[in-house]
């Protein structure tokens, strides 16, 4: 590739803003000014940027949705952040997630050129051809099933998604469609919890006319109607044990018999279920045929719980966020540090699905732009006491928390190990404290 280097300037400064992108002009790179992260996301669309150069707090939305965003839209791109000494605790988590370095404000702009080409000759450029962008999450765990996804994308054999409730089996299911190659043709999923035994069998493989009281009309089961794409069964352990025998023929046979045909139609779909249960241990107890299993567990997936991932939160959070905004019709919402931090303090027992309603609440029922951590479990509040009460009590907590553990740092010369040691706590909860109070180390 020729031609200078696009880079993406975000920044809203009035006066750094233009003042990069002149030194980046002079610099030999191609230099695009965006001053809110809406306009960035449009800029990139457009641009496909080489490298991005982003404040991280932005009048509409944090520098680190959008570059979370970039990332999922456009692939692993080069970027360094911006940032104020108080948000430092965000740049790690996006150097984490990739992007390449940060620098604390005031800007030295030498520094920020130098750094900038240090990113571009490591991730010489984005990878344009498929968005290499995490879908599921930025854990190295939701890497992995990711990975595990695409590989299986590539080949016809069934796959087993286990997890908890609300984990993203479906999601993870319709990713799997998305990157094979019947990502042109149906998806359909059905969840054999919902429906009505009696009716169970003709939802699956579909009825003939008159096949019993009341079939006024032939009617294509959901075997049928995926075609050629990808036919997720969701909570496939509560078919029946009857019905596990004709789902072991379409499998085997890759045929089906509607009720009333006279003859068997082939099955085309590649077949996904998804379960909640422990299908092996269902295996034991004889609900669920062992013949059956082995034919449908040919690629288990197993999709983490959220509190197992705790590196995801913060990512989904955003995304979440910007859908709701944009589903609701509202202006910008952003959520206040101390709500990020937050996150990682909960058990999330129905995972993103929970993640997913507690935003929604907040962005429908927050009155101002920013969401905290009140906004996202108002069960916290204690009871009986008045918001105000209880909030300075908590900067009374939090005060004196952060005065402990300063001086804990001091006295070990910075060692957490050690600093942990003499506060008496383990060394992830003295992390996770300083995280949450925005206490920065080294
Ligand atoms: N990676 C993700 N990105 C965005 N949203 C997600 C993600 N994973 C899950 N969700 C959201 O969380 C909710 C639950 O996801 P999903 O229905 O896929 O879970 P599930 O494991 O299939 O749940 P169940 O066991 O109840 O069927 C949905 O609203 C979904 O959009």
């Amino acid at each position: 590739m020729s031609g200078p280097k696009v880079v993406l300037v975000v920044e809203d400064d009035p006066v750094l803003g233009p003042a990069l992108v002149q030194r980046l002009r002079l610099e030999g790179f191609r230099p695009r000014l965006a001053a809110t992260g809406a306009e960035a996301l449009r800029e990139a669309a457009a641009l496909r940027p080489d490298a991005v150069v982003s404040d991280i707090r932005l009048p509409d939305m944090s520098g680190e949705a959008v570059y979370l965003r970039l990332v999922a839209d456009l692939g692993a791109l080069p970027a360094v952040f911006m940032t104020a000494f108080s948000e430092v605790a965000q740049a790690v988590r996006l150097v984490r997630a990739g992007a390449r370095d940060y620098l604390t404000k005031p800007v030295d702009v030498d520094r920020l050129v130098e750094a900038l080409g240090a990113a571009m000759a490591e991730s010489p450029a984005p990878q344009r051809m498929e968005a290499a962008g995490p879908s599921l999450g930025i854990s190295v765990a939701m890497r992995e099933v990711e990975a595990l996804i695409r590989k299986a994308a590539r080949v016809d054999a069934p796959i087993v998604l286990s997890g908890e409730t609300g984990v993203g089996k479906e999601v993870a299911a319709r990713f799997l469609h998305d990157v094979s190659a019947r990502a042109d043709e149906p998806f359909v999923a059905l969840n054999c919890a919902a429906i009505a035994r009696d009716l169970a069998e003709s939802t699956l493989f579909g009825h003939e006319r008159g096949a019993f009281t009341g079939a006024v009309s032939r009617q294509a089961g959901v075997a049928e109607r995926a075609g050629a794409g990808t036919l997720l069964l969701d909570e496939i352990a509560e078919l029946s044990l009857d019905l596990q025998a004709k789902l072991l023929r379409l499998v085997q046979e890759r045929r089906f018999l509607p009720l009333g045909a006279a003859a068997e139609r082939p099955f085309a779909a590649r077949l996904v279920c998804a379960t909640h249960a422990d299908l092996a241990a269902q295996v034991r107890a004889g609900r669920f045929r062992e013949d059956l299993f082995y034919r449908l567990n040919v690629i288990p997936v197993e999709v983490p719980p959220l509190r197992h991932r705790t590196e995801d939160l913060p990512w989904l959070a955003e995304r979440l966020l910007a859908e709701a905004v944009t589903r609701f019709g509202l202006g910008a919402r952003h959520f206040t540090p101390t709500a990020l931090a937050s996150l990682a303090d909960h058990e999330w027992p129905g995972n993103v699905r929970e993640l997913r309603n507690r935003i929604e609440r907040a962005v429908a029922l927050t009155d101002g732009d920013d969401i905290g951590p009140a906004d996202l479990f108002p069960e916290r509040r204690l009871e009986g006491d008045s918001p105000a009460g209880s909030s300075r009590l908590g900067a009374a907590i939090n005060d004196a928390t952060r005065d402990a553990i300063a001086e804990a740092l001091q006295h070990a010369g910075g060692n957490r190990a050690e600093a942990a040691r003499r506060l008496g706590i383990s060394r992830t909860t003295l992390w996770k404290r300083m995280r949450e109070l925005g206490i920065v180390a080294d």
